[in-house]
């Protein structure tokens, strides 16, 4: 039913048209899957120069007519390209051809290929704009045409010269590439039909004309380039703040190693006022540290020896020793950089029409330029010149640079601010889905409530007193991971009671755990399967029912055939699960809580919170219960990823909520890294206003082009306005798809 983050991340690779075709997908999968004869290697490059979505379908049309290629992934996220040879094309000719098409390649992966997809170093900025060979050009145009003015102060003739001259000295570069990228096998080019515009421009004696068009493509170009930059900056900013070094412990010495060459199980110094260099666990040392990278919060977080630290974090205090836990690629920052990269690299749906309709429109619009130039002189006697510069100023409307980025534009925005802010999510068609979700499904444990709850009451029952009580709990509690064994074990703890030795232990997911102790079978669970197992008399389902109302667990305790006693757990609702419910409904968005525990208690926290309570599932019927409401309404669920993946992967957004775990990350859509029930609202909201800023988007794109469309038909807007039109709905929508980073400054 719901595509999965890879599937989606797979587009089909065509190409053509003017701008592009943003696909990349997953290197480790391509390369897993191209094992066949005669086995190809996989190749990744860094691809300098690659910044517009045009790039990307040129380089993916050029390497389409190599032969021996397969599995080709461009990345304009990335800024990579990857691929699989078989020898029939060797490396170096793939380079030489990148090279000619105008990029810098160099080699990243080796072929043995396995780190591929990892994220790649780079270089932490880019080059301000006035190096690049855009910015030199844009700005050789801008002062050719000052000085073309200039002459034409002093001398009207001599300035159309100079006008000629600085049009041909600009044009030539963008020649260049139009006449490379149709070699390389894609004709259709906004640069070619600059050429052909300039070029015909200067026949017809425009030349005042063609030298500001010049230069006016020049300067979206370069405007382009750092828009793109902007939006791709915000997330790399993040993997350039794990430390290069790191200070490790050799046989009681210190070293200093690039963080790159750490492996697991290396011992580091963190000194106070350094950064983390490696995901890993505190060995000794005591410190708050600063985990704003990973989560977005600058709040010092204090820790000590056995808690967790992650790459990038600031030390704030205290030194310590780190006992490193993750490789350099496989950091927690890493793979949220490499995440949100391949997010912003796989289209969503409105995408995907989009770059489908932009195939046609360029074409179309060429078509319609021609028809333009020359049938109304041959047909109704018009005249020449008149028709051809109208002809060739639909030439630049034919551009859909603006339209094609509308959508991924938005999304990487969205994506990366997201990102920056502890809410991952992956990919532009899940942002598509969260817009238009309806309800909201919540696990309880964990999720609406904090997922540590305490003992509230013990009583026993019959002959058991309370130590004796706590003492059977306890032993067969100590074979689980369930929060409410940890909860008796604490209170047994507490009390001073030595649980005994329990054999047979026996987990019962969803009822309780069951084991043998000083030969006797003891159950621990739920009120209803402990009726299976003994008689709960009138008074005892009575008290069971009163502890349910108050929102308590109440877990009985079964021995040898008989109730021993109840405990009564409480675990307390989180402090903003009450405010995020009102705010989603504020959205018009209706909540839902899933639970393991007992109606009862289920309802009585439900009725606290103000959302719907449905109790005494079990884990699968979660699952099926997700597949019904999916059915009848858009749904996102929220869990802890860890044990409910199932019903995450059934609902139309599956988000898990909690701290940087490994299944969280990986299994569901999205995932919220601070344990904070307000954002989901928030991620909704930003969901919805990433929509909203396509829908402007394509109308601002969509709109310019049909009102210059009509404009330069009737000859009412000329050559400049038309390339205005066209580099100016490009900045517009890049301008407007940058909103989206500040949308957390008001979230
Ligand atoms: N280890 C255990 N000890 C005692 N009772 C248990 C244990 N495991 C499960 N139970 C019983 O089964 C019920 C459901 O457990 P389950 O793990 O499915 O839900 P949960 O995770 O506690 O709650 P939720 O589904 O709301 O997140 C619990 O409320 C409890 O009564
Ligand atoms: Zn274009």
């Amino acid at each position: 039913m719901h595509t999965g983050f890879h599937s989606t991340a797979h587009p089909p690779a065509e190409a053509g048209g003017c701008c592009g075709h943003h696909h990349a997908y997953d290197g480790h999968h391509d390369h897993a899957t191209a094992a066949a004869e005669p086995s190809p290697a996989a190749f990744t490059w860094r691809v300098e120069g690659m910044d517009c979505a045009s790039c990307v379908a040129t380089i993916d049309k050029a390497l389409s007519r190599l032969p021996g290629i397969s599995g080709v992934s461009v990345s304009l996220a990335r800024e990579t390209v990857s691929l699989d040879l078989n020898g029939d094309t060797t490396a170096g000719e793939i380079e030489a051809l990148l090279g000619r098409l105008g990029y810098r390649a160099s080699r990243l992966g080796s072929p043995a290929g396995s780190g591929a997809g990892a994220v790649a170093p780079r270089p932490a900025g880019s080059p301000p704009w006035w190096t690049t060979s855009k910015g030199r050009i844009a700005t050789a145009a801008g002062l050719l045409l000052v000085v073309a003015y200039g002459i034409g102060l002093l001398d009207a003739r001599l300035a159309d010269a100079a006008f000629a001259v600085a049009s041909l000295v600009a044009a030539a570069p963008v020649a260049l590439t139009a006449l490379r990228k149709a070699a390389a096998g894609a004709p259709m080019t906004i640069e070619m039909l600059m050429t052909v515009a300039v070029a015909g421009a200067l026949v017809i004696g425009a030349v005042e004309e063609a030298a500001i068009v010049v230069f006016l493509f020049c300067i979206g170009e370069v405007l382009e380039g750092v828009a793109a930059e902007k939006a791709r900056s915000g997330i790399r900013a993040l993997a350039a703040l794990v430390p290069q070094t790191a200070r490790r412990e050799v046989g009681g010495r210190l070293e200093e190693v690039p963080a790159e060459a750490l492996a697991v199980g290396d011992v580091v110094l963190v000194r106070p006022g350094d950064r983390v260099p490696a995901d890993g666990v505190i060995l000794e040392g005591h410190s708050s540290l600063d985990e704003s990278p990973i989560t977005g919060e600058s709040v010092p977080v204090a820790k000590g020896p056995g808690d967790k630290v992650f790459a990038g974090a600031v030390n704030a205090e205290a030194a310590l020793r780190v006992s490193v836990e993750a490789a350099a690629a496989d950091n927690l920052i890493a793979r949220i950089v490499h995440l949100v990269e391949e997010a912003q690299d796989a289209r969503a749906p409105t995408a995907r029409f989009i770059d489908a309709f932009a195939r046609w429109y360029m074409p179309l619009v060429v078509a319609l330029a021609v028809a333009v130039a020359v049938a109304p002189p041959l047909l109704a006697g018009g005249d020449w010149t008149t028709w051809i510069y109208r002809g060739l100023a639909l030439l630049l409307i034919g551009c859909p640079c603006a339209l094609v980025i509308s959508v991924p534009a938005a999304m990487a925005s969205a994506l990366s601010s997201a990102a920056r802010n502890g809410l991952l999510v992956k990919g532009g068609a899940v942002i598509e889905r969260l817009a238009g979700i309806d309800t909201v499904a919540f696990d309880k444990t964990g999720t609406l409530t904090v997922g540590r709850p305490a003992v509230t009451d013990v009583l026993p029952l019959g002959t058991h007193d309370t130590a004796r009580l706590l003492a059977l709990a306890a032993a067969v509690e100590r074979g689980s991971s369930h929060p409410l064994a940890a909860a008796i074990a604490a209170r047994a703890a507490q009390q001073g009671v030595e649980p005994p030795a329990a054999s047979d232990v026996r987990a019962l997911p969803g009822k309780g755990m069951e084991g043998t102790v000083d030969g006797l079978s003891v159950f621990v669970g739920a009120p209803s399967f402990a009726a299976e197992r003994a008689q709960l008399d009138e008074s005892v389902r009575a008290s069971v029912e009163a502890l349910e109302g108050a929102g308590k667990t109440v877990v009985v305790v079964v021995a040898g055939g008989e109730a021993a006693g109840l405990v009564a757990l409480r675990d307390e609702p989180r402090a903003d699960a009450g405010e995020a419910v009102a705010e989603l409904a504020a959205l018009g968005v209706g909540s839902v809580m899933l639970s393991g525990d007992n109606p009862r208690t289920a309802a009585a926290i439900g009725n606290a919170l103000g959302v719907e309570a449905r109790g005494g599932m079990l884990p699968a019927d979660k699952a099926v219960a997700i597949g019904e409401l999916a059915a009848r309404r858009r749904i996102a669920m929220v869990g802890d990823g860890i044990n409910d993946a199932p019903a995450l992967a059934r609902a139309h957004v599956g988000i898990a909520m909690g701290g940087g775990s490994d299944v969280a990350l990986e299994t569901a859509d999205a995932a919220l890294l601070h344990d904070r029930v307000r954002d989901v609202p928030v991620l909704l909201r930003l969901a919805r206003a990433t929509m909203a800023n396509v829908r402007q988007n394509i109308a601002v794109a969509l709109g310019l082009k049909v009102l210059f469309l009509v404009t330069t038909v009737v000859g009412a807007t000329g050559l400049w306005m038309a390339i205005l039109a066209d580099t100016g709905a490009t900045v517009l929508v890049t301008l407007n798809a940058l909103r989206l980073l500040a949308f957390f400054r008001h979230a």
